[in-house]
């Protein structure tokens, strides 16, 4: 097999670890080594054999000990990258790490760039394009359901069932192709049927995958979630609730949040990317109306707003304010300090409300009704969704519109179809589908957009 330059990078985190690697990948990546590490054995490491340790030091041009390391040497096409890598697995401290890394630079590597090593086994095939995705979906993830789909798409879920899409309609395709090398007229109305109905099942299937995008995006990306009410509500109390910790300062003064605090929670599974921000209210206070600017903002840009209001307290011209800047808006309103005697009911703001919004009353004192926010936001994002398809999330909008325009390729072959518009025609629509279907695993897609994805990648992954 041919193998790319050769490249290294530190894969593991920055800072102070236990224990930091250096991969190497390349043609040269073994003799690379050999010039940064010497084996206590003395040998070089084509020596070792593959997916073997050997311990030795790290030692600069003079020879002089850098470091302490094992050399973990793993033969193409075994390995990562379907490449020759070594890994040189040092003590993982910063300074080490740097010094070992500029060493293989020296030595004949350059600066893996961003994805590189996951883009070489993309393309030398270890790897389909949602399956080289999901490895950073991995390293990103912040819940365990995040991290179960990205796992899913890691072992292939998502791609088998392109795949098998891909499959149907290429057996269509061959059919069709076959057809018009033997024509017989009562043959193609039994085979045009046959597709129709193949394509209504395909057609399905890409339906229900593209009901997973809404889901998949937000375990994917988070869901931007703000907190708003006027002041002294329990906004902070929440966004502590929400995380188990105290987070946010919380006084009985109103106005203590004065700077939005941005904080990711697992809620129910879901990541939310959660703003607590300052007490919405008209003020002379010069910092606290840059606070209050900012959290009108968090308003427009959230996805998701989690509105509050004080039930032992009457309903204010602030409180008005607050349910004027969420109207229209995919909000959950919450009517907080229930364990106080309570001069607001949620019959009182649902009314203010209107009926299609969803109030909720909670006690951040008491934690009572925090369930019945987390079963709320999970409805909310799985709605649509079909329960038991953990592996199969459409988790980017490329992905999603790629499946879009496939299934326009499908319908175009159904009137294609009930047009009568002859054999080759059909075939010409599915071959476009099965194309555009090609461009989820990567098998028709261009360098550009091959490279834009691992651009988006971390350095050493
Ligand atoms: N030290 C280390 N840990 C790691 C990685 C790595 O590259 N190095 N990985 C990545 O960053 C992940 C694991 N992914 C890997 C994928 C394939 C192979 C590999 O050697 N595959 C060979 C042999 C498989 C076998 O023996 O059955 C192959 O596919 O042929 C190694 C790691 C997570 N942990
Ligand atoms: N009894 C009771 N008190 C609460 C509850 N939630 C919050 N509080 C109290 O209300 C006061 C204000 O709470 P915060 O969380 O700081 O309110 P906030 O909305 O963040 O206030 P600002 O940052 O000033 O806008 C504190 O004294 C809290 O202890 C609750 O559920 N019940
Ligand atoms: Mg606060």
């Amino acid at each position: 097999m041919q193998q790319g330059d050769t490249i290294s990078a530190i894969a593991t985190p920055q800072g102070e670890g236990g224990i930091g690697v250096i991969r190497i990948s390349g043609e040269h990546a073994l003799k690379t080594a050999d010039k940064v590490f010497r084996a206590k054995n003395g040998k070089p490491l084509v020596m070792a054999g593959s997916h073997r340790a050997v311990y030795g030091h790290i030692v600069d041009e003079a020879g002089k000990v850098i470091d302490e390391a094992l050399a973990l040497v793993m033969l193409a096409p075994h390995s990562y990258t379907v490449e020759d890598v070594v890994e040189l697995q040092c003590h993982g401290g910063l300074m080490t790490l740097r010094k070992t890394l500029e060493l293989t630079w020296k030595a004949g590597a350059r600066p893996a760039e961003r994805g590189e090593f996951t883009k070489r086994a993309f393309l030398n095939g270890r790897l389909d394009l949602s399956e080289a995705q999901a490895v950073m979906d991995i390293i990103q993830a912040r819940t365990e359901t995040s991290l179960t789909m990205a796992a899913g798409h890691l072992t292939g879920h998502f791609s088998k069932e392109i795949q098998s899409m891909r499959h149907d309609v290429l057996g269509m395709i061959a059919h069709i192709e076959a057809a018009i090398d033997f024509p017989e007229d009562e043959v193609d109305d039994i085979l045009t049927y046959d597709i129709e109905k193949n394509v209504v099942e395909i057609r399905n299937k890409i339906a229900n995958l593209l009901k997973t995008a809404h889901a998949g995006r937000i375990l994917r990306d988070g869901l931007l979630t703000a907190i708003i009410g006027k002041p002294n509500v329990g906004k902070s109390s929440l966004l502590n609730s929400l995380l188990r910790e105290e987070r946010a300062i919380v006084t009985d003064v109103p106005g203590t949040t004065r700077d939005s605090i941005e904080e990711y929670a697992d809620v129910g599974g879901i990541p939310l990317r959660i703003i607590d921000t300052a007490g919405i209210r008209a003020t002379d206070d010069v910092v606290e109306r840059i606070g209050v600017e900012k959290a009108r903002s968090y308003v427009k840009e959230a996805s998701l707003i989690l509105a509050l209001f004080d039930a032992s307290r009457p309903l204010d011209s602030e409180d008005a304010e607050i349910l004027k800047l969420v109207r229209g808006r995919d909000a959950i309103l919450l009517l907080n300090k229930d364990d106080l005697a309570a001069v607001v009911t949620p019959a009182m703001l649902q009314e203010r409300a209107g009926k299609d919004v969803t109030v909720i009353t909670i006690s951040t004192r008491t934690q009572d009704g925090l369930a019945d926010l987390t079963n709320a936001i999970t409805a909310k994002v799985y709605a649509g969704t079909q329960a038991g398809q953990e592996g199969t999330f459409v988790t980017d909008a490329r992905q999603a519109e790629i499946l879009r325009q496939a299934d326009e390729h499908l319908e175009a072959s159904i009137r294609t179809i009930e047009a009568s518009m002859g054999l080759d025609f059909i075939s010409i629509d599915l071959r476009s589908a099965w194309e555009k279907l090609g461009e989820l695993t990567g098998e028709t897609v261009g360098e550009d957009i091959i490279n834009e994805i691992f651009s988006k990648f971390c350095i050493g992954k």
